[in-house]
């Protein structure tokens, strides 16, 4: 990101570019700073043109978790440099005609990272500046507080796609917006605009713009400056432990279901259509 754009971030939230360090320089997909003052990382994804999970991006996020797990992080803002868009979810080309031991790399490293993420120590908020479908609604149920700017989209179209979710990406939606909504937004593949999206508690609030969305993230983890991280912490972690037990014990399982379905004639055929229909489409 250029020092205008970093500038412009900082200087809106009344943060001075000296109060801010680069953690991380050598990254092509992220920028990684810490706030000094209160030890909160930005992990700003930058990945053109729409923050596609590429197999890049997905390993920079996960590189950067595990760092920010031995330094002395207070707590993470994941967001993106694009006004439109969070991330777009999974990269459609991997999915394409895919080779079974790569496809089977790529969301095995996917679902490390949704563990990672999701079980992380420090308080976490997505920051959400725009549309975040499939993949991107992933990583943002991951994290504690969902702020999604207005007049976006959010959810997952696994069932338009012809594809079956695996286990966790189906106990992840149900634990944040119960069983109920979780089904019927899931076998329906339906995608949410903003306020249906608040109304579901898919996501916590609504910014105005992308400004909007990183300050109300910086409220939220204020709330825990008073808290004792430890209990914080244990706390996180006993109410995140199914899910994570769950995908120790049947991940594996689950991936290969997951990709063998993937494969199928006429899951590829609809997902070839998906893709078609994707770069036809008239944009707004
Ligand atoms: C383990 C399972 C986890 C859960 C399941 C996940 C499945 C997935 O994540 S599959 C991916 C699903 N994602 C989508 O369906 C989103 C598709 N993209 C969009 O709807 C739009 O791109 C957008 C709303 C995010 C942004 O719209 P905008 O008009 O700004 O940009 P576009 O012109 O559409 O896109 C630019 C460029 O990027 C290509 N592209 C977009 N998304 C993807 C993607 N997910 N994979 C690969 N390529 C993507 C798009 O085709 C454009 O390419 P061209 O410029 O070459 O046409």
């Amino acid at each position: 990101m250029s020092t205008y754009k970093y500038a412009t971030l900082f200087l809106a939230r009344n943060i001075s570019v000296n109060q801010t360090r680069t953690f991380f320089s050598n990254l092509k997909c992220l920028d990684v700073t810490i706030n000094r003052e209160n030890g909160v990382a930005y992990v700003l994804m930058k990945h053109p043109p729409v923050n596609t999970l590429n197999m890049q991006l997905i390993s920079e996020l996960s590189l950067t978790l595990s760092n920010l797990e031995k330094s002395k992080c207070q707590g993470m803002i994941l967001s993106s440099i694009f006004d439109k868009v969070f991330c777009s979810g999974l990269d459609l080309n991997e999915l394409l005609k895919p080779k079974p031991e790569r496809v089977k790399g790529y969301f095995s490293t996917f679902q490390e990272l949704v563990i990672q993420l999701y079980g992380s120590s420090f308080p976490t908020v997505a920051a959400m500046t725009g549309h975040s479908p499939a993949g991107g609604c992933v990583l943002g149920m991951c994290c504690e507080y969902r702020v999604m700017k207005k007049n976006s989209q959010i959810g997952i179209p696994g069932s338009r796609m012809g594809i079956a979710l695996p286990r966790y990406i189906v106990n992840l939606m149900s634990s944040t917006i119960g069983l109920r909504n979780a089904e019927l937004m899931l076998t329906k593949g339906k995608i949410l605009n903003t306020d249906e999206a608040l109304k579901v508690g898919l996501i916590d609030e609504i910014a105005n713009d992308r400004t909007d969305a990183i300050r109300k993230a910086e409220d939220f983890l204020k709330e825990y400056e008073m808290i004792a991280p430890l209990a914080r912490g244990i706390t996180k972690r006993i109410i995140r432990r199914s899910i994570i037990e769950d995908v120790k014990m049947n991940g594996a399982a689950d991936l290969e279901n997951f990709v063998s379905v993937i494969m199928l004639p006429e899951v590829q055929e609809k997902l070839d259509m998906y893709m078609y229909n994707l770069k036809n489409r008239k944009r707004d």
